[in-house]
C-alpha cells in the first residue's frame, strides 16, 4: 500500500523520485493520513489540502537548514511524515506520541513551535533577521493559510517584513476556508486575485518583477531562465502585497508539484520578501472531506468508507451546545444581545444564533483582540455583547479585556469555551491559565458552572449584570442534567452540596462533579468530606469560607487550572490575609508546566484530578495533617 512512502524517510529521499513516483507518493501520503486520523482524530481536511505543496517545499528547499515555519501547524502532518516521523505517525495526538502540531523538541525540522494562528510571518522574519545578523545563508519560509491571514499579527509582520527588505518567502495557502468559509475584506480581495480579470491584468511590466531576480551563476541560470519563462504565465501583480514591499507570485495551482517546484525555485532566487499565492482545495482526495471541509477540519475518529464520525459513548449534550441553545433563548428575549466569535462559529456553538439572528452575529475572523474591543465599544452604546472564544485563544486578548472592557467597567459577557484540559490538541490549546489571568482583573466577575444548568443560569446572570463577566466551561459533554429555565445566580455566592464533619472539598466548575465522587470514595474510607460548589473565583464567597474555616478548619480546593494564581491561590490569599493560621488548606490543580496532549480523561487521571486521584491525595493530607 505504501511502496514509495516506505522509501522516504527524510526530505532528500524525495529528490530522487520521478514525477510519476511523486504523484503516487502523494496518493500514498493521503491514504496514510486518512487511515491514521480515522483512528486518532485530528486535522484531516487541512492536511489533505497541502500534500503537493509540502512535497514541493521539501523537494526544493533543504530542511532543516532551510527553515519552514508553519502557521497554526494543524496542516503539518505531511511535513512530519516526510521528516523522519512516518513510523511514529500512528501515535499522532496520543499520550506520549507525536504532537498534532510542530514542536521544536520533537524534530529539528520543526523550525518554530505553534498551535495558535497568525504567528508564522513574525516567526519567519525573526529567524531571517537573526540569519542576516549572523551572516548565515539559508532560506526562511512562512506557510500561512488564508484564514490565518485574517489575524492582526500577520498584518503586523507583513508591515515589518515588507519594509525590512529581508529575504523571506511567504507561502499563502489559499483554500477560501478558515475552519468554515473564510470571512473579511482580505478574503474578498484574495477571491478577486484568483478570479477577477481586472486583477489579472499586469499592473507593471513583467520585467519589473523579473529584475528582482539577481544575476546568478551559470549552473542555475538555465533552470532559472526556464522558470522565468514559465513565471510569465504566473506573475500577476498582487497590488496589496506588492505595495507592501513583497514580490507577489501567483496564483499557482497548489496541486501541481512540477509548477510549485518551478515557482519555488524562482522565489528562492528573488531578493527581498516574496509572497507566493498558492490555491489549494481543503480535504482534497477524500470525498467526505472535500464536500464537508469544515466538518473534517478537525475531526474525531471516523469510518473511512462512509466518512461517518464515530459517536462518543457519552450522549449528554456538550457545554458548547447548551451555551448555543441558551443564547437563542436569551437573545429572543433581549434585542440588545449580540454574539461575537473569532472564526469559531461552530466550535463555540453559535451557528444556530448566526442563522436565527444574522444582524446580531459577528464573525470577525481570527482576530480575538479585535473581537474583545469591538464588544467593549458595542457595550458602551448600550448593547449586550457576548464574546465566545476558546480559553486558550482568549489569552491573545488580555490587554483588551483589561484596558477596553474592565477599566471602563463595560458589561461585556466573555464566554470561554474549552477551559481546563482540552485533550488531544495538547499544550498550545489547554485552557488552564484563564482563572489565573482573569481573577486579578478589577471589575470582572469570574465564574465556572458545575453543570449544564448552571451554565445557563450564569449566562442569564451575566446578561443581567451591569459590569463585565466571564464564564469558563470545559470541552465536551456535560453531566446530562435536565435543563431548567434560565434564572439568576447570586453573584459571589457558593453552594454547599454536601455537609462534611472532617473536611470540605471546595471545587470549581467541572471539578465539582469529580469532588462529589471523591467524597463518596472518602466516606467509604471513613472520612467525612463535605462538597462545596464554589461557582465564583471572583468575588469569592468570603462568608462561606469563614464559616467552613470555623466549622471544619480543613479545606481542599480543586480546580482544572494551573495552581499558580488560580482558584486555590485566591482562597490561600484570603486565608493568609486574615491570619487564619489554624486553618489547614490544600490545593489540588495542575502543576506549573505545560500540559501535553492525550485524552482528556487520561490527562485528568495523570494529574490527579479524576475522582480516584482526588480521593487518594485528600486521604494522604488527612492522614498526615488531619486525623485526630
Ligand atoms: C489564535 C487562534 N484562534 C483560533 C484558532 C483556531 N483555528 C485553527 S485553524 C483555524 C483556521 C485556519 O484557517 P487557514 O489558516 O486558512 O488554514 P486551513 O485550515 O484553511 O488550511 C482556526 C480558526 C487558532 N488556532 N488560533
Ligand atoms: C487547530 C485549531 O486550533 C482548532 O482547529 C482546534 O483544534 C479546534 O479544537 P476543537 O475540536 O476543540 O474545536
Ligand atoms: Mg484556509
Amino acid at each position: 500500500m505504501y511502496s514509495i512512502l516506505e522509501k522516504v524517510d527524510q526530505p532528500q529521499d524525495l529528490k530522487k523520485l520521478s514525477a510519476v513516483e511523486t504523484e503516487r507518493l502523494a496518493d500514498e501520503i493521503r491514504q496514510l493520513i486518512i487511515h491514521t486520523v480515522a483512528k486518532t482524530g485530528g486535522h484531516l481536511a487541512p492536511n489533505l489540502g497541502v500534500v503537493e505543496l509540502t512535497l514541493a517545499l521539501h523537494r526544493v528547499f533543504d530542511s532543516p537548514r532551510d527553515k519552514i515555519v508553519w502557521d497554526v501547524g494543524h496542516q503539518a502532518y505531511v511535513h512530519k511524515i516526510l521528516t523522519g516521523r512516518r513510523q511514529q505517525f500512528n501515535t499522532l495526538r496520543t499520550l506520549g506520541g507525536l504532537s498534532g502540531f510542530p514542536k521544536r523538541s520533537e524534530s529539528e525540522h520543526d523550525a518554530f513551535g505553534v498551535g495558535h494562528s497568525s504567528t508564522s510571518i513574525s516567526a519567519a522574519l525573526g529567524i531571517a533577521l537573526a540569519r542576516d545578523i549572523k551572516q548565515e545563508q539559508y532560506q526562511v519560509l512562512a506557510v500561512i493559510g488564508d484564514g490565518s491571514l485574517t489575524g492582526g499579527q500577520a498584518f503586523e509582520a507583513l508591515n515589518h517584513a515588507g519594509q525590512s527588505g529581508t529575504k523571506l518567502i511567504v507561502v499563502l495557502n489559499d483554500n477560501e476556508m478558515s475552519i468554515a468559509k473564510n470571512v473579511g475584506a482580505m478574503s474578498d480581495y484574495l477571491t478577486k486575485l484568483r478570479s477577477d480579470p481586472a486583477y489579472s491584468r499586469m499592473k507593471r511590466d513583467i520585467e519589473y518583477v523579473l529584475r528582482r531576480i539577481p544575476a546568478i551563476g551559470d549552473s542555475v541560470a538555465k533552470t532559472l531562465e526556464r522558470a522565468k519563462d514559465s513565471l510569465k504565465y504566473f506573475l500577476v501583480p498582487g497590488m496589496i502585497f506588492e505595495d507592501l514591499g513583497f514580490t507577489y507570485i501567483g496564483p499557482i495551482d497548489g496541486h501541481n508539484v512540477a509548477k510549485l517546484c518551478e515557482t519555488f525555485q524562482a522565489a528562492k532566487a528573488i531578493e527581498g520578501p516574496v509572497l507566493v499565492h498558492v490555491i489549494t482545495q481543503k480535504g482534497r482526495g477524500y470525498g467526505p472531506a472535500e464536500s464537508n471541509a469544515d466538518k473534517f477540519h478537525g475531526t474525531g475518529p471516523f469510518c473511512v468508507d462512509t466518512g461517518e464520525i464515530i459517536k462518543n459513548s457519552n450522549t449528554a449534550p456538550t457545554y458548547t451546545s447548551v451555551f448555543g441553545q441558551a443564547m437563542l433563548e436569551v437573545a429572543g428575549q433581549d434585542p440588545r444581545i449580540v454574539a461575537i466569535t473569532a472564526a469559531m462559529s461552530e466550535g463555540t456553538g453559535l451557528k444556530s444564533f448566526a442563522q436565527k439572528f444574522p444582524q446580531r452575529f459577528f464573525d470577525v475572523g481570527i482576530a480575538e483582540p479585535h473581537a474583545v474591543t469591538l464588544a467593549a465599544a458595542m457595550a458602551s452604546q448600550g448593547m449586550k455583547p457576548v464574546v465566545a472564544i476558546y480559553s486558550t485563544f482568549m489569552q491573545r486578548a488580555y490587554d483588551q479585556i483589561i484596558h477596553d472592557i474592565c477599566l471602563q467597567n463595560l458589561p461585556v459577557v466573555l464566554c470561554l469555551d474549552r477551559a481546563g484540559i482540552v485533550g488531544e490538541d495538547g499544550a498550545t490549546h489547554q485552557g488552564v491559565f484563564d482563572l489565573s489571568y482573569l481573577r486579578t482583573v478589577p471589575n470582572l466577575t469570574v465564574m465556572a458552572p458545575r453543570d449544564e444548568n448552571e451554565l445557563r443560569h450564569m449566562l442569564y446572570t451575566a446578561i443581567k449584570s451591569d459590569s463585565p463577566t466571564a464564564i469558563r466551561y470545559p470541552r465536551g459533554s456535560g453531566r446530562g442534567t435536565t435543563l431548567e429555565p434560565c434564572r439568576t445566580v447570586d453573584i459571589g455566592k457558593a453552594e454547599i452540596l454536601k455537609e462534611g464533619k472532617d473536611l470540605a472539598l471546595v471545587a470549581i466548575g467541572s471539578m465539582v462533579g469529580a469532588a462529589e465522587q471523591a467524597s463518596d470514595i472518602l466516606s467509604r474510607q471513613g472520612i467525612s468530606a463535605g462538597v462545596v460548589n464554589a461557582r465564583f473565583v471572583q468575588p469569592l464567597d468570603q462568608a462561606l469560607l469563614q464559616s467552613l474555616a470555623r466549622k471544619v478548619g480543613f479545606l481542599v480546593t480543586i480546580e482544572d487550572n494551573v495552581l499558580a494564581g488560580g482558584f486555590g491561590a485566591a482562597v490561600a490569599e484570603y486565608v493568609s490575609d486574615r491570619h487564619w493560621y489554624g486553618v489547614k488548606l490544600f490545593r489540588l490543580g495542575l502543576p506549573s508546566r505545560f500540559i501535553e496532549h492525550g485524552k482528556r480523561d487520561e490527562l485528568l487521571a495523570k494529574y490527579g484530578l479524576n475522582p480516584e486521584g482526588i480521593a487518594l491525595q485528600v486521604e494522604r493530607f488527612w492522614q498526615e495533617f488531619g486525623a485526630k
